[in-house]
């Protein structure tokens, strides 16, 4: 009888000739989507009519498209296996493959034939006898670890075969890179659940941190793409981080499981043309995100559509027009009435106003013209003049145009109801203190809000640019014309790109159902952009699906203009409201998803923590438990044998005890998280934020979302101090690590850190 390595041996060997068969089809779909770009690209040269050029255009983008998608599941290409009782073996990959027969070989993670992988337990096995987990380096076949669900229906052979270590602990045991990973082959039934939720309405998923929170929205925005491509591709999806380092980090997470066409961006970058990156201080963050914010900025608004002094008085090529402040006051009324954005209403408004003052000019030159005739004592002149009741519609037209040339007029109108940008506008509002202390309701602190002109926009800024863009609205003319003529096109795009998808293969492949839909991804792409690139230029693009990772530190406002970005309220909000750390941020989340989504929200929860071993966890309830005495800390499943500890000094012991975790971690990272105050000194020791660096610097903020293998925290009285939720910047600082904590402290260490261990 064979021993138990040899039986270790034949089972690799057995799953070794399917996965090199794999990988052969694998080459074979990357052969055929590049000979299809060269075709496409050669024949770039000849003159062709439109309708060639077209066609070519959308075949390259498709396989080139394609052949990203082929590249990027190049690792770890089949990572596990099913059997049922029936005897039917599945194989689950990152995309489904099929034979010369048009067979499937692999089967697609988020198909539904998949699914039992995931969710098969010993008490509900659902069918499967056995779930085997494949680890490859390379195109090598590695490792196996199998889960019996029922011996019994097992082959004699397979039952001798079975191998196995608990698939997720490898996972959990390798070092960080810097950079998040997918963790296809280890989902967890809790988070499948999450993961394949219907798309329909909000779902919120709140966990503690280490709970896969952020992997399992990830990989949600992967199967949703792959469930629902027909919605999806053409509205786009979009994933809001915290910051740019952590979008750095999850960067990489869709396109290894197949997707490449959505958006990632912070808040500070949902307005297009700002890039805001800078922070308020908390008493500002707290006024900018109140709700009432949105009638403050529609009071700015209001504010700009003025009323002379007392008449208008316009002097231009020496004739001096007055109109009544009476009649502006009616002309506002009636251009605020039409409920129109401010732009669009000052169209009515000038239109109005230049009649006022083509008749007002009439008066004038008739009143000088009375006044000459008087000095001529001429009677031929006499009562026979009434230029202003004389003019017609045409001639009022014709003189409103003349009028509207001349600058002193222009300048009139512009100081009463001036064209604005929400740039102007808010730029305006925030460094006047006259406006604010007038437009502010009382209870807001209005002070806190008064900064310089010409200041960098704020992450805080950006929901009050895209209220003012909203109340103050754009002239679109010139878009709607060309969405007018590229629907022309589109008929006739559509018949090319069923030509397309019947000569190049991709029909066939199962990657277009339906000519429409390869047509719609490129209808208006004249530009050369995708449906990523052209949503996240488009302020009013409407999403198909918004991810919003991070979501506790959300104030109302950001809400606000996240709700914009998807009218159809299909969102998945990821969060910890224990780790809110932002002023403005959520305290729970009915308070901040009720205004929008009364009834339309479900919650998910993950209790179950990936990340911080048990001995920094016991710590991390401490803190917990004073900032938030309701919330139950995530059990953790590793145990990192290291207890965290407290060590006394400055700054200057980082150097040594940096060095020292490094030793420790081997090839892994190690991250120090200091206070606001002792950030720049710890970052000019350890410069740079390259997240893949052995060593990066962080503060508290920075560091949301982000793992290490050791953490070094940094004067935590300083975190602790910094704002009303102090507390929940040291839980969020002491459970980054993966394997090690030292916390660095000069003074008294802080009561809730007592179960350290002191050296
Ligand atoms: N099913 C899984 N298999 C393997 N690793 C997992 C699994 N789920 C989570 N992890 C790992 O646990 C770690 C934490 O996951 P993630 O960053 O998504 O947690 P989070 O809930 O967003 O945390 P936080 O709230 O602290 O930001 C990551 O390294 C992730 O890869």
């Amino acid at each position: 009888m064979a021993n138990r390595q040899d039986v270790r041996a034949e089972a690799l060997d057995s799953e070794q000739r399917t996965v090199s068969a794999l990988y052969a089809r694998l080459d074979v779909a990357r052969a055929r989507a590049e000979a299809a770009l060269r075709a496409a690209h050669g024949s770039g040269g000849e003159p062709g009519t439109r309708q060639a050029r077209v066609e070519r255009e959308v075949t390259a983008a498709e396989q080139a498209r394609r052949l990203a998608q082929l590249h990027a599941v190049e690792r770890g290409l089949c990572f596990g296996r099913i059997d049922d009782a029936g005897g039917r073996t599945t194989y689950v990959g990152r995309i489904g493959l099929r034979d010369d027969g048009n067979e499937s070989v692999l089967v697609d993670w988020r198909a539904p034939a998949a699914r039992p992988f995931y969710v098969a337990t010993a008490g509900d096995p659902g069918g499967l006898v056995r779930r085997r987990h494949l680890h490859l380096r390379q195109r090598r076949v590695v490792g196996l670890d199998d889960e019996v669900f029922d011996l019994e229906r097992m082959s004699e052979s397979d039952r001798r075969a079975l191998v196995g270590e608990a698939a997720l602990l490898a996972a959990l045991r390798r070092g960080r890179t810097g950079r998040m990973g997918d963790v296809v082959a280890t989902i967890q039934t809790e988070q499948d659940r999450v993961i394949r939720s219907g798309l329909q309405g909000a779902l919120v998923v709140q966990g503690g941190p280490g709970t896969g929170k952020t992997v399992a929205a990830l990989h949600r925005a992967a199967y949703l793409l792959y469930t629902h491509r027909d919605t999806l591709e053409r509205r786009g999806v979009l994933v809001i981080g915290p910051n740019a380092m952590f979008l750095r980090y999850i960067g990489h997470v869709l396109p290894a499981l197949g997707e490449t066409q959505v958006v990632m961006a912070t808040l500070g970058e949902l307005f297009p043309g700002v890039r805001a990156t800078a922070v308020d201080e908390p008493r500002t963050a707290r006024v900018k995100g109140d709700a009432r914010m949105a009638g403050v900025v529609a009071a700015a608004v209001r504010d700009r559509q003025r009323l002379p002094d007392g008449d208008l008085l316009v002097t231009a090529e020496g004739v001096t027009m007055r109109v009544p402040q009476a009649v502006c006051a009616r002309l506002r009324e009636r251009a605020r009435a039409v409920r129109l954005p401010h732009n669009m209403a000052r169209k009515l408004f000038v239109t109005e106003l230049l009649k006022e003052l083509a008749r007002a000019e009439a008066r004038a030159v008739e009143e000088s013209l009375h006044l000459a005739e008087l000095a001529l004592e001429d009677p031929e002149l006499a009562g026979s003049l009434d230029l202003e009741h004389d003019l017609d519609e045409v001639d009022l037209r014709l003189a409103s145009r003349r009028l509207w040339s001349l600058e002193p007029v222009r300048r009139a109108i512009d100081a009463l109801w001036p064209e604005l940008t929400p740039q102007r506008l808010v730029g305006e509002l925030l460094s006047s203190p006259a406006t604010l202390r007038a437009v502010v309701p009382a209870g807001l602190d209005w002070a806190a809000l008064v900064r310089p002109a010409g200041e960098p926009w704020t992450v805080g800024d950006v929901p009050l640019l895209d209220e003012a863009a909203e109340l103050l609205g754009e002239d679109d003319s010139v878009r709607r014309a060309a969405a007018r003529e590229a629907e022309a096109g589109e008929e006739e795009l559509e018949r090319y790109a069923r030509e397309v998808l019947v000569t190049t293969g991709l029909l066939e492949e199962g990657i277009f159902q339906r000519a429409e839909m390869l047509a719609e991804r490129h209808a208006g792409t004249g530009d050369g952009l995708s449906t990523a690139e052209r949503a996240a230029a488009d302020r009013t693009w409407a999403y198909g699906h918004v991810i919003v990772d991070e979501a506790q530190e959300l104030s109302a406002m950001a809400w606000r203009t996240v709700m914009r970005r998807v009218p159809a309220r299909s969102l998945t909000v990821v969060g910890d409201i224990a780790q809110t750390g932002s002023a403005a941020g959520a305290r729970s989340w009915a308070q901040v998803l009720d205004p929008h989504l009364a009834g339309r929200w479900r919650e998910e929860r993950l209790l179950v923590n990936y990340r911080t071993p048990v001995e920094i966890m016991r710590v991390a309830a401490d803190v917990l438990r004073s900032v938030a005495p309701d919330q139950e800390p995530p059990e953790s499943v590793r145990e990192g044998g290291t207890p965290p500890r407290a060590v006394r000094g400055g700054v200057a012991r980082l150097r040594e005890l940096v060095a020292a975790e490094l030793d420790a971690v081997g090839d892994g990272r190690v991250g120090v998280i200091a206070s606001e105050a002792w950030h720049p000194r710890v970052a000019a020791l350890f410069p740079g934020d390259d997240l893949e660096a052995p060593v990066v610097a962080l503060t508290v903020t920075q560091a949301k979302g982000l793992e290490f293998d050791a953490v070094v925290v940094a004067d935590p009285a300083g975190i602790l101090a910094r704002s009303p939720m102090g507390g929940q910047d040291l839980y969020v600082a002491i459970t980054r690590a993966t394997r090690r904590l030292t916390v660095l402290h000069d003074g008294d260490l802080p009561p809730v850190l007592s179960g350290l261990v002191r050296e």
